[in-house]
Formats: C-alpha cells, sequence, structure tokens
C-alpha cells in the first residue's frame, strides 16, 4: 500500500513537474506571440499613430494655432522672415520608433511596454495634446498645447509637474532636432503665472549657445494671444551615445 502510495506520488509530482512545463513552454511562446503580435505593428507598422495631427479633442484655439503654424510657408509672427521664419510640424510618436527601427533598441522595446510619458493617455484630450513645429534653421520650436482635465494641480489650473513635463518635452524634442539621443542634464522652472485648465497656450524654444556636446536652451509658455507670461526656463541637454541608454 505504502509502495503503491509512494508511485502514484511520484506519478503526481512527476505529472505536476511536466505539467508546469509544458505551462510554462506554453505561456512563454503565448505571451511571446502577444507581446510580439502587439508590439511588432506598432513598431514597424508605417501606419503608427502621429499624435501631433488634430483629433476631435482639439479646440478652436488648439485648431487655430495648429493652422496658423501649418500652413505652407506659414511665418514666424515675430518677424523672423526668411531666414528661419518657416515652420515645419515636428511628428510625434509615442514609442521610441528611431532606435527601434535602427534595431539596437529592437528586442528591449519589444520586450517592454515603454510609452512615451506625453504620449500615454488613451483619451483623446483628457491629458497632453500638444503639437511642435520647427523653423528651418532649427534655431527656434514652438508647441501648441492645450491642456486637458488630468492635469490638475491646484484647483482649475495646471500642476507645475506637468508643465516642467511639457518644458522637457518641447526643449528635449528641440535638442533632439539637433543632436540625438540627449539627456536633461539641468532644468529651471520660474511659474510667473498659474495656467487654466483647458487653456491653450504657447510653449516657444529658442536654442542657446552649444559647447561641444552641451546645448543650452530657453523657454517660455504664454497665453495664445501673447498678452500673459505663465513660465520661464532654462534647460541644459547633454549629448550622450546610445550605449548611454543601455546602462540602465
Ligand atoms: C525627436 C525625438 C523625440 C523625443 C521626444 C521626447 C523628448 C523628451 C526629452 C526628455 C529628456 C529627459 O527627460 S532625459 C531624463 C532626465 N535626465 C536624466 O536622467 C539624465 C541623468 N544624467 C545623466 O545621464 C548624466 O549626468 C548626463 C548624460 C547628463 C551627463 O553625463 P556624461 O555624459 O557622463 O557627461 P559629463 O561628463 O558628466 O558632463 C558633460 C558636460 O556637461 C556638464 N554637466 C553635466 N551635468 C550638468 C548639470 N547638471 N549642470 C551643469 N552642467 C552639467 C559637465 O560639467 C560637462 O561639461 P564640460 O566639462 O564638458 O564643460
Amino acid at each position: 500500500m505504502a509502495k503503491s502510495l509512494g508511485h502514484f506520488s511520484s506519478l503526481v509530482s512527476f505529472t505536476k513537474t511536466q505539467l508546469s512545463r509544458q505551462c510554462a513552454r506554453l505561456f512563454f511562446r503565448t505571451s511571446v506571440r502577444r507581446t510580439v503580435m502587439r508590439a511588432v505593428p506598432s513598431i514597424l507598422s508605417p501606419k503608427a499613430r502621429d499624435f501631433s495631427l488634430p483629433n476631435p479633442s482639439w479646440g478652436d484655439e488648439m485648431m487655430r494655432l495648429y493652422n496658423h503654424y501649418n500652413q505652407q510657408g506659414g511665418v514666424d509672427p515675430e518677424g523672423g522672415g526668411e531666414q528661419g521664419g518657416r515652420w515645419t510640424r515636428l511628428p510625434s510618436y509615442n514609442r521610441s520608433l528611431k532606435y527601434a527601427i535602427g534595431g539596437v533598441y529592437l528586442s528591449k522595446i519589444i520586450q517592454s511596454k515603454a510609452r512615451l510619458f506625453t504620449r500615454n493617455i488613451q483619451q483623446a484630450g483628457a491629458a497632453f495634446e500638444y503639437v511642435v513645429f520647427y523653423t528651418n534653421d532649427k534655431q527656434r520650436c514652438v508647441c501648441v498645447l492645450q491642456a486637458g482635465h488630468l492635469l490638475e494641480g491646484p484647483p482649475g489650473h495646471v500642476h507645475g509637474g506637468a508643465i516642467a513635463t511639457m518644458i522637457d518635452t518641447v526643449t528635449g524634442s528641440h535638442a533632439s532636432l539637433l543632436c540625438a539621443p540627449v539627456m536633461t542634464a539641468n532644468l529651471n522652472v520660474n511659474y510667473r503665472s498659474p495656467i487654466p485648465l483647458g487653456s491653450t497656450v504657447l510653449i516657444e524654444s529658442t536654442l542657446g549657445e552649444q559647447e561641444g556636446r552641451k546645448m543650452f536652451v530657453s523657454c517660455k509658455i504664454s497665453s495664445s494671444d501673447g498678452s500673459k507670461l505663465h513660465t520661464e526656463a532654462t534647460a541644459l541637454f547633454v549629448s550622450v551615445g546610445v550605449s548611454h541608454l543601455l546602462r540602465g
């Protein structure tokens, strides 16, 4: 009896081991397949969503400014003239496509669920709705931002961290246009007047000095008609090698 119970328990434990191995294999195969099936189209598909294009959540002021800057040959409202006075829209995706296509990051990105912080809210209009334009000489960028209801800090106004995030994003995108990849080494923010939740504002980024790997950028946020200054900032970006990003 004891012997047959011993056989039975060995059989159970053998079966359990086999089953758990099979389960592990099946789980591994299924989860890898799921991950690959979900990730590959969004990384490799030529139809990755460009978040810088209008969507139905964009209000009248957002659309007016988008059309203003997006017009072919639209001119700099501050009179930049021919040189650097025309604006080009910067496409915006929620993944680091550039490096994924290069291959170096492919496996790392497929296995992660990484998404760009400012582009990961599913509900259109709820958080950061923005589009960045840059001048031909890449000395200036302007971002039109519509700040959604999930960005609240003080009641009825935008959170200071969300403001800093947008400054980092715009100045970082600006610096990346000139020398990618870059990392923010320093960011100084002066909050001058609160930004009403739901409002549309302009974030302007201007390239300052460049010293070797260092790029100094200044930035200001103002109301869409330019009458009110909300925020001023300066940032330092340092260009890094891809290996710096892989260090973890
Ligand atoms: C299209 C794409 C869309 C992309 C759209 C998305 C854009 C979003 C952009 C977001 C960007 C981020 O948030 S990045 C995430 C936040 N940042 C980080 O986590 C960075 C963490 N820090 C680091 O990794 C490192 O400290 C670095 C990379 C900043 C610098 O390290 P390093 O490469 O070893 O260089 P290092 O020799 O230390 O410094 C180089 C030079 O910079 C100076 N330096 C370094 N740090 C500082 C500092 N805080 N303040 C002053 N100066 C500094 C040094 O004195 C030196 O000057 P000299 O002696 O040469 O004169």
